[in-house]
């Protein structure tokens, strides 16, 4: 299994450990668990699905990169599907503050880009701040998302962000996590081509200014990530962060990334560039391309 999971694994039950491994020691694990396991998991350990998810906890705030506070979150987000998503804090030391991932933005942002359509859950070890808060309010599923805290009632997010302001109030009628395409036009490689395709899966009904960043990993991989605007635009989640969040997941290095393409429309009104280069600058990667998207 992963280094980063060591620790946490060695404090859990006997027979949770003995339900995990398998699933930890797979070389492709990604922090996400089918609904396949999640029954097998269920029915080895005898727990509920309440219980597993704040079990599960300290594996999801173990994949926390927090060089600033030293503080871990993580977070499991529970899909439709059936599948579950860890979700871990990230800070990028060298960046600004406003880089900064939280635990709950990264497991809504990893069940999104897995192809999720909703979540009817979110089980946290820490409350989510009034940021998080307003960033869940985007998602689909409203007010209604179930929020699991240790030592609380199960509450909404309803109960946690009472007179919510929301995309309605901005006369938007598709949320995070609905399924959209903006069918921009496919060019270049396959790095290319993978920013390109998260910018046409990108949610940015407030500016329209769709962008998309790819990531090539150490290892070769290639990870996506796609714009997550917000109502309220501050606490939006750039695209470089959504792939960041990805490739987290994924096990890989941060500070490993061997080249970047970030997909942005030229006459948007919105730039991510600048912050983009900055924050891959930063994390020691040089090899950043743009490349304009084209209207289909
Ligand atoms: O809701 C919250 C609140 C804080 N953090 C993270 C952000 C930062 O990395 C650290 C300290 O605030 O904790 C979260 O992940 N979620
Ligand atoms: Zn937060």
């Amino acid at each position: 299994m992963h280094p980063r999971f060591q620790s946490a694994f060695a404090d859990l039950s006997p027979e949770l450990q003995s339900a995990l491994k398998p699933i930890l020691d797979a070389e492709d694990f990604s922090a996400r668990f089918s609904p396949e396991q999640i029954a097998a998991i269920k029915q080895q350990t005898a727990l509920d699905e309440d219980a597993l998810a704040f079990a599960l906890l300290p594996l999801a705030a173990a994949c926390a990169l927090a060089p600033l506070s030293d503080f871990n979150v993580g977070a499991v987000a529970r899909g439709k599907s059936g599948s579950w998503y860890f979700g871990a804090n990230m800070e990028f030391a060298g960046a600004t503050m406003q880089q900064t991932v939280h635990a709950e933005q990264s497991a809504v942002t990893h069940a999104w880009l897995s192809g999720e359509l909703a979540l009817e859950a979110i089980t946290v070890n820490y409350s989510p701040c009034g940021h998080c808060r307003q960033f869940m309010n985007e998602l689909n599923s409203g007010t209604a998302l179930r929020i699991y805290l240790p030592g609380r009632q199960p509450a909404t997010l309803g109960d946690y962000l009472p007179y919510a302001f929301g995309p309605r109030d901005l006369a938007i009628e598709t949320l995070l996590l609905d399924p959209v395409d903006h069918g921009y036009h496919l060019s270049g490689d396959a790095l290319e081509q993978q920013a390109i395709n998260a910018a046409s899966h990108s949610h940015a009904p407030y500016s329209n200014a769709h962008s998309g960043v790819a990531l090539e990993s150490a290892s070769g991989q290639i990870y996506a990530g796609r714009y997550a605007e917000n109502a309220a635009f501050n606490p939006s989640l750039p695209p470089l962060q959504a792939a960041l969040i990805l490739l987290n997941m994924h096990g890989e290095s941060c500070t490993q990334i061997t080249r970047a393409v970030l997909a942005e429309s030229p006459d948007g009104k919105l730039i991510q560039r600048q912050a983009t280069e900055a924050t891959l600058q930063a994390l020691g990667c040089q090899h950043i391309r743009c490349v304009e998207l084209q209207k289909p």
